[in-house]
């Protein structure tokens, strides 16, 4: 490619404007960058020179034993924790370590609790407007009143989580699995560029379960999800690409297909305490 041809594409980032010490790949699509990260709690090491890279509009289920590390991650990637030592990236730009929560979160990284934390006495659509209003850089619109564009939002927002026929129901009165779905919506308020979602079926239905995975998958590819569970069935049914968690490591990663048939995986995993997970998977 002439380089006058190079210098007219939209889609790459030149190689003269990536930051010198980010060890980000751009031109391969990984928007998150964790490399031999460890951390140490009280002298246990919860995570142990972790490796991880995701890619933009991916979406990634990572799985692991109880007290393999997965929350510990996340609080890492969002800024809760700080490693001992170790490099996290967002896209070239961004050197995490660098960053607070409030600081990481406006760079469109967003995280949902597994436990739903919706406002109660609120309605769906005000709910998603009052989420829309932590995004800074549409607040000044927002105070000046409802502009069609939020409006717009709104209404895509709605279509997406399938909760367009609940708009005006308090979300107090809402099922868990519709609770679950609003608080997704209040973070695409705000055009996440990565989701992080901790256990976001514990307590569903299986009807509720369904409508998860079709929810989460079509949201991959617009932005990249990462998906913390335990439950192996709805797994395998949004997974292209699994994580394993054990120790504080990358035990396993690949096609379900592949770290269920992979010997380390399934002895300290998807044996006997979860066999029944696995017989339904
Ligand atoms: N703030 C902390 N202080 C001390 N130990 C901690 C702290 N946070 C996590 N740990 C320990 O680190 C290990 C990893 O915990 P973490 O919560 O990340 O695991 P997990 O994979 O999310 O487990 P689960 O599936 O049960 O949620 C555990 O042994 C936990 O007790």
């Amino acid at each position: 490619m002439s380089l006058l041809k190079s210098f007219s594409r939209r889609d790459k980032v030149f190689d003269f404007l990536v930051p010198a010490e980010s060890p980000v790949d751009v031109r391969h699509g990984p928007i998150l960058y964790l490399e031999d990260v460890s951390v140490s709690f009280d002298g246990f090491r919860a995570i142990d020179a972790l490796n991880l890279t995701i890619d933009d509009g991916e979406l990634r289920c990572i799985i692991g034993p109880n007290g393999a590390g997965k929350t510990t991650m996340m609080d890492i990637i969002t800024g809760k924790t700080r490693p001992d030592s170790g490099k996290v990236w967002f896209g070239a730009r961004h050197n995490l370590l660098t960053m607070n929560e409030p600081e990481i979160a406006s760079l469109g990284i967003g995280r949902k609790f597994q436990k739903p934390t919706v406002f109660e006495a609120l309605t769906v659509f005000e709910n998603l407007e009052l989420a829309m209003s932590a995004d800074k850089r549409i607040l000044p619109t927002l105070t000046a009143g409802m502009t069609p564009a939020i409006r717009e939002r709104i209404g895509e927002v709605l279509e997406t989580t399938g909760l367009t026929g609940l708009i005006h129901r308090p979300a107090g009165i809402l099922s868990h699995g519709q609770k679950q779905w609003l608080e997704i919506g209040m973070l695409l308020m705000q055009r996440p560029r990565l989701l992080l979602v901790d256990e976001p079926v514990a307590g569903m239905t299986e009807q509720e379960m369904e409508r998860t995975a079709e929810l989460l998958t079509s949201l991959a590819g617009k932005q990249s999800v990462v998906v913390v569970e335990h439950d192996m069935g709805f797994v395998r049914s949004i997974a292209r690409k699994v994580t394993v968690l054990h120790q504080g490591s990358v035990l396993a990663e690949g096609s379900m297909d592949q770290i269920s048939s992979d010997p380390k995986v399934v002895e300290v995993y998807l044996g006997a305490d979860v066999d029944e997970e696995v017989v339904r998977c």
